[in-house]
């Protein structure tokens, strides 16, 4: 990694103080930020560097997944940030701030990299862009690059806008668009998972694989965004950046040696293969769900509609299942079923590949049938594998009994890196496979928009689900359909305890990575 000044753009906001400055921090203490390091924080406040620095050590504490174990570290940590006033709209602020970089490269002695972080509202992407071009910010000899935080876009058409004009000023492979759900440690192992054992590269296709379930469910509602999430939905805050994002994960097929390009030229394959959807198909592959009061672990919670801030007849999504086909030699037949949504049972992110039945249980009675073969990929809150198969409960007239083998990625969870600190660092070295390529956005984007009429439009029915449910009937009704279920509508420790209470033995190995 080479030494760079990270010009922060929102310093003063929300994501920086509960993402951004613990990453920096934690990459500092494992020695994975190069020095020198310069970082200018940019903000319409007044704030010293001394109140900016003292803010960023508050943050370090407050969210770092490492307590800082000395004061002298932090505050070595914060020495080198340094706070500029700027309005986005202001070009002399610009020149400012151009001023303050090239002193401190001079003062650190620093090449002229400059990795421009954009921590504010989507509004602000294209002025801030156009004039960093304009200031002479982006024109120094060392690299530049720039760092985006979602939404890229509303829609196709904005989408496409938004990266026109920011390919003015930077070229696609200057361009690192952060999707979070891929800086996910387990999201980054699903390629490799794959490309370095044959086992599961074996398996990965449509003729062992009976479908895929992705699912992202969270406990919290609306919280305090609900002017920003009464426009967006479900469909616009999760499913078109993160879902599909997983769903390229899960299914790419990578050659044993892959760089970046490759990576993400293959994802680009797999979402170009998802059968397009017509506006008036939606309604037969897509669930919409909206929540209603119920309870969410042991609360009562109001229904979105009575949330402050949602207009009382909101028809806005909160939940969204959708049944997917990607068309291609690997996967053609095997429905890929993804579901995320507001004030669900659970939090939870996971991938479970169900596998086909053996052809000889055709003619077994449904009683003695095993259960099918399941890979279940946990991405959080906690990350494992667990690998379901069948034994012979000997106790118990010999029948088959499901077993779960677990994989323990980590001793302790405290060592998994946050998404935020895996992102940091590969921009910081330039390294963009876990960004989203501008050519996945704007085919997920495309593939999204039949969705986003047709919701518009009301042509797809809006179901209700309880608070602290997994979502509407539609959702079930939707894999039943094919003669499937989603897998683990109850908790999996709840699960693994009832096959050790009730079946006896457990198998588990312990892998450290
Ligand atoms: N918070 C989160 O968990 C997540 C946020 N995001 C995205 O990150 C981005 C930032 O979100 P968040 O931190 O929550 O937002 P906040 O509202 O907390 O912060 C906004 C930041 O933008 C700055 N800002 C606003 N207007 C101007 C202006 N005219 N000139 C200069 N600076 C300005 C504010 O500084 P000041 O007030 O000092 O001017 C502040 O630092 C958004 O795109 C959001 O979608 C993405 C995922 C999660
Ligand atoms: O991007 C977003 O993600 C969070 C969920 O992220 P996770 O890492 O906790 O799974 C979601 O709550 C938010 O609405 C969305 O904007």
């Amino acid at each position: 990694m080479e030494p760079a000044t990270f010009v922060l753009f929102g310093a003063t906001g929300d994501l920086a103080k509960r993402k951004i400055y613990p990453a920096l921090y934690n990459l500092f203490v494992d020695g994975k930020l190069a020095q020198p390091f310069s970082l200018i924080g940019l903000g319409r406040r007044e704030w010293s560097d001394e109140l900016f620095q003292s803010n960023v050590e508050q943050a370090v504490r407050q969210f770092s997944r490492r307590t800082p174990s000395d004061d002298a570290s932090l505050r070595q940590f914060v020495s080198n940030f340094r706070f500029c006033v700027l309005d986005i709209g202001q070009q002399d602020d610009y020149r400012k701030l151009l001023k303050l970089v090239e002193q401190r490269e001079e003062e650190l002695g620093l090449p002229d990299n400059r990795l421009f972080y954009l921590s504010v509202g989507p509004e602000f992407f294209e002025p801030i862009a156009s004039n960093i071009q304009e200031s002479g910010l982006g024109s120094a000899r060392g690299w530049k690059r720039l760092v985006i935080e979602k939404p890229f876009g509303h829609d196709l058409q904005s989408a496409r806008d938004l990266n026109r004009k920011l390919s003015e000023t930077f070229a696609e492979e200057e361009i690192f668009r952060i999707d979070h759900y891929l800086g996910k440690p387990m999201v980054q192992k699903l390629g490799a998972l794959q490309q370095a054992n044959p086992v599961i590269q074996a398996l990965w296709s449509n003729r062992y694989v009976a479908n895929v379930q992705i699912t992202a469910s969270e406990t919290v509602g609306v919280e305090e965004r609900a002017g920003y999430y009464d426009h967006i939905g479900a469909v616009r805050d999760m499913f078109q950046n993160h879902m599909l994002q997983l769903l390229m994960m899960t299914a790419i097929h990578l050659p044993h040696e892959s760089s970046s390009e490759k990576v993400r030229f293959k994802k680009k394959n797999v979402i170009e293969a998802v059968q397009p959807l017509q506006k008036q198909d939606v309604r037969a592959q897509v669930v919409r769900g909206q929540y209603a009061e119920g309870s969410v672990q042991g609360k009562p919670v109001a229904g979105y509609l009575s949330e402050p801030g949602i207009a009382p007849d909101s028809r806005n999504d909160t939940f969204i299942a959708a049944r997917l086909l990607i068309e291609d030699s690997y996967w053609r037949g095997v429905p890929f079923y993804i579901r995320t949504g507001k004030r669900m049972k659970e939090k939870s992110t996971r991938i479970v590949v169900e596998f086909k039945e053996p052809l000889a249980q055709a003619t077994v009675s449904s009683e003695d049938r095993a259960a099918p073969n399941l890979l279940i990929f946990e991405i959080g809150p906690n990350e494992g594998i667990t690998l379901q198969i069948n034994s012979k409960d000997l106790e118990n007239k010999g029948e088959f009994r499901p077993v779960h083998i677990d994989l323990d990625l980590h001793d302790r969870q405290e060592d998994v890196p946050e998404a935020y600190e895996n992102l940091i660092g590969d921009a910081l070295r330039g390294d963009a496979t876990f960004f989203a390529h501008w050519d996945e956005v704007e085919l997920s984007w495309q593939w999204v928009q039949p969705i986003l009429d047709a919701f518009e439009e009301n042509l797809v029915p809006l179901q209700t689900y309880a608070a602290g449910s997994y979502g509407p009937a539609g959702s079930d009704a939707l894999l039943a359909e094919d003669g499937y279920h989603w897998w683990f509508d109850v908790e999996p420790e709840q699960l693994k305890q009832e096959n050790q209470t009730q079946k006896g033995e457990q198998y588990a190995y312990h892998a450290n990575n």
